[in-house]
């Protein structure tokens, strides 16, 4: 659906590339997580795709064509829901929506979608009264109210009560079900695991590694034993490698001499992935 040959972007104020010669492809139907530090440059990047930022070195293609040929006409293809939710505070959520869907020449049933997201009894309340979860919710509904062939998400589950972010997190997962393709930017890692069939990590304007969750696990992850200990009434943690458990001196130690408190298996998380591929410069 995208993609992009050596990106590259300077801010104008700026002395040096903000992105710096990024390749990556967002497939159609996917749901493509992009992932890395504070200030690596998601943001940019995702301005960048969606024509708010031009001057731009190298290509991105858009359903195969460069994405500069595309006027207007391009947003009716898009929904976009940044992290912070931009609204008019002194309209209802009714009337914002109305709003926003004069600029669409397809729009779909919003009501439907206030129900499933919670705020369809409260939908002719003004928005200034709503709380950071409404509007986040009310964000959403925005995004998709032209029907998108492919959804900008920052951050989108950021604010929300895990009911709440469930019932997001399973509307995306239905707009991928229905053939939609999702480019989504967050920290939080469960939603990543949750939802991403494939992520791509920025460090420093560069790309560092993409793959799909499952294969960075099994490049960078292991099985690991955690064990929990008194000792001198201190509660201790320690991490034991599956693989070696069996000649492990150490572990054998504890088991034998120590209060043991819980044992739990388990594999390495994105989180801990996320820490270490940032971490460390790949190329
Ligand atoms: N308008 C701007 N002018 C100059 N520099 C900018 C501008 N916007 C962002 N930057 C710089 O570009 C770099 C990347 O910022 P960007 O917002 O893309 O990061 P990010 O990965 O999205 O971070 P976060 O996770 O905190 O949202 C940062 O160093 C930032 O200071």
């Amino acid at each position: 659906m995208f993609k992009i040959k050596d990106l590259s972007y300077r801010y104008p104020k700026n002395q040096t590339d903000t992105i710096k010669g990024i390749s990556f492809e967002v497939k159609q139907g996917e749901i493509f997580g992009f992932l890395g530090p504070s200030g690596a440059g998601k943001s940019t990047t995702q301005k960048l795709l969606i024509k708010l930022l031009e001057g731009y070195e190298g290509e991105i293609y858009y359903l195969d064509k460069p994405l500069n040929t595309f006027k207007e006409s391009f947003y009716q293809d898009v929904g976009v829901s940044f992290e912070m939710p931009i609204h008019f505070s002194k309209l209802t959520a009714s009337e914002n929506i109305e709003f926003f869907k004069r600029f669409y020449k397809k729009t779909i049933d919003t009501d439907k979608l206030l129900k499933q997201v919670g705020l369809y009894e409260d939908k002719d309340k003004k928005v200034g009264e709503y709380s950071k979860g409404m509007k986040i919710r009310l964000n959403f509904v925005r995004a998709m109210i032209n029907d998108p062939k492919i959804l900008f998400l920052d951050e989108p589950t950021n604010g929300l009560d895990p009911t709440n972010a469930k019932i997001l997190k399973d509307l995306i997962l239905d707009f991928k079900a229905r053939g939609g393709t999702v480019f989504l930017t967050t920290h939080i890692m469960n939603d990543v695991e949750q939802l991403c069939d494939r992520v791509g990590f920025i460090k420093e304007g560069r790309i560092i590694e993409i793959d799909t969750p499952k294969n960075l696990k099994l490049k960078y992850g292991k099985k690991v034993i955690t064990v929990e200990y008194k000792d001198d009434n201190q509660l201790t943690l320690v991490t034991f490698d599956q693989s070696t458990i069996k000649t492990n001196e150490a572990f054998f130690d504890l088991m034998k001499h120590k209060e043991i408190v819980t044992i739990h298996s388990g594999e390495t998380t994105l989180e801990e992935i996320f820490i270490k591929v940032t971490k460390e410069r790949i190329v």
